[in-house]
């Protein structure tokens, strides 16, 4: 039995970042990855890093074998360092196999033929999410289905894509391989795109697919999937229809990392959204053991899972004063070409939550950089409270809107008022600038 003072199982972005705290501590560490080719965890290998790669040479018109080479250089070199980057302390030790719960104790790890044990006084579950598969006839069986990390391995561009919900991951991948030059269409279950978001964004964003030449087929749901022999593969709706592709993706949601871990060996519960339930301070139903990250079946970022190691370092080494509750204000973007971005309310939530409020909406097409780059794409829309002027959300859609994002955050974050994005003193010409007026 292998003794240390912290076991992670799953290399994640929280899990990574402890480690080397706990190292610098003096701690004795076991990292546990079940995938050889996962040193450094999902983001870097697989998600955001490689397709944001794709995205970027999808947008300058790159070839796609181009790409994807670079896409493959890229995840090589970040891998690499991250392998170092933990490798190199001298109290961690890193551990290739699948690790699972004998009892709340012990863990066993099975790498090929081998299999030992592990005890640690502190355990950190940070093993990620998987791709959610619909119930669809005939999906297992069919040799051009693929979920995202399957896909953009792929070697060559498929001519004809099928993208099966219209989430995150389908809107992101359907923006990159159409811009490489696949005819993509989006297949969606629900009655529009983005229905959480504003209208005049959700619309603009629809347009905009739209105008680059992807199908959007709303309220239509897959019956079964058939391959066909010399033409791909062919899919039927339930009202009939049928579409023919040569791949399809599915990107129908991710759900929580937990069948490997054996978690019925514990005590350690689960959430409603099947994730691993901890309390604020990500502490299990089991004294010793955290859970982090995706895992947790909550939010679903790299940048939450950094944060969950914030709880924690906060927790052990710090005044305990940051916790799941004083997490705030969580901007997310989607990164279509041009990207959307948002933070906090949109006027319907405002609105049902009986508050009084102004909205400003900003066409990109206003905005003098829009002239500069001659991207005029996009609009932007703010929501104001309006007695307090407190800034209650805003909604990008248009170029570096991912990055403008993180300035409203941040006035969001410390209450300041709408007064002070409309008067802050920007840089010019640039995106940034345009929140004087948005704010006004
Ligand atoms: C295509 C795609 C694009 C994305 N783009 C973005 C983006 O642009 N920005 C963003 O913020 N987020 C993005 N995300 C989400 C982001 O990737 C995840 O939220 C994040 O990587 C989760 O990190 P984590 O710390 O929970 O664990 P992960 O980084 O997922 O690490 C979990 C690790 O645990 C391992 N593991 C699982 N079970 C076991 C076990 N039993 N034993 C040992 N090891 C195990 C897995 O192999 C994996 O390496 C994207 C996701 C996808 C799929
Ligand atoms: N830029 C980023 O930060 C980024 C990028 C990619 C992924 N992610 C994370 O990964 C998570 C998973 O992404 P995702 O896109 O898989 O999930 P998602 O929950 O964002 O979207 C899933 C979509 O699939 C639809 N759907 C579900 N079942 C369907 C079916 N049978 N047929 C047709 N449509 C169906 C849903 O209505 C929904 O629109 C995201 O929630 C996000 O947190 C983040």
């Amino acid at each position: 039995m292998l003794k240390y003072d912290v076991i992670i199982i799953g290399w994640g972005k929280a899990g990574k970042t402890l480690a080397k705290t706990f190292s610098a501590d003096g701690k004795t560490v076991a990292v546990i990855e079940r995938d050889e080719k996962m040193a450094g965890g999902t983001c870097i290998n697989v998600a955001c890093i490689p397709t944001k790669t794709l995205s970027v040479d999808s947008v300058k018109g790159t070839d796609y074998v181009d790409a994807f080479e670079r896409r493959n250089l890229v995840v090589k070199k970040l891998n690499e360092t991250n392998y170092q980057n933990l490798a190199t302390e001298e109290t961690i030790d890193i551990y290739f196999g699948e690790a699972s719960f004998k009892n709340d104790r012990e863990l066993i790890v099975r790498a090929g033929e081998e299999r030992f044990s592990l005890k640690g006084a502190l355990v950190f579950i940070n093993t990620g999410s998987e791709s959610r598969i619909p119930n669809i006839r005939g999906i297992m069986e069919s040799k051009h289905v693929y979920d995202s990390t399957q896909l953009q391995e792929l070697p060559f561009l498929p001519k004809r894509l099928g993208i099966i919900g219209a989430g995150n991951i389908g809107l992101e991948f359907a923006s990159i391989y159409s811009g490489f030059g696949s005819k993509v269409t989006l297949i969606e279950t629900g009655a529009e795109i983005l229905k959480h978001e504003e209208p005049e964004i959700r619309i603009a964003v629809q347009e905009e697919l739209v105008q680059q030449g992807i199908e959007v087929l709303t309220e239509t749901a897959v019956s079964s999937i058939q391959d066909v022999t010399n033409d791909g593969v062919k899919v039927i709706t339930k009202a009939g229809d049928t579409f023919n592709f040569d791949a399809i993706l599915i990107a129908t949601g991710r759900k929580p990392a937990i069948e490997s871990l054996r978690l019925w060996n514990t005590a350690i519960k689960l959430n409603e959204s099947g994730g691993i339930w901890t309390n604020d301070y990500l502490r299990t139903t089991v004294d010793h053991v955290f859970a982090l990250g995706d895992v947790r079946g909550e939010e679903q970022f790299t940048y939450t899972s950094l944060d969950d190691a914030r709880i924690i370092d906060s927790y052990l080494y710090g005044n305990q004063d940051y916790n799941l509750k004083s997490r705030q204000n969580l901007p997310y973007s989607i990164f279509i070409n041009p990207p959307f971005a948002r933070v906090g309310m949109t006027e319907a939530e405002a609105v049902a939550a009986n508050l009084d409020i102004r909205t400003n909406i900003l066409p990109v097409a206003k905005m003098p950089r829009a002239h500069v780059t001659g991207d005029l794409r996009g609009v932007f829309k703010a929501v104001i409270a309006k007695h307090s002027n407190q800034i209650l959300g805003a909604s990008l859609f248009g170029a570096q809107a991912h990055e403008i994002i993180n300035i409203v955050k941040l006035a969001k974050d410390y209450n300041l008022p709408a007064s002070v994005l409309h008067n802050q003193v920007f840089t010019h010409p640039t995106m940034a600038e345009n929140l004087n007026d948005l704010f006004k």
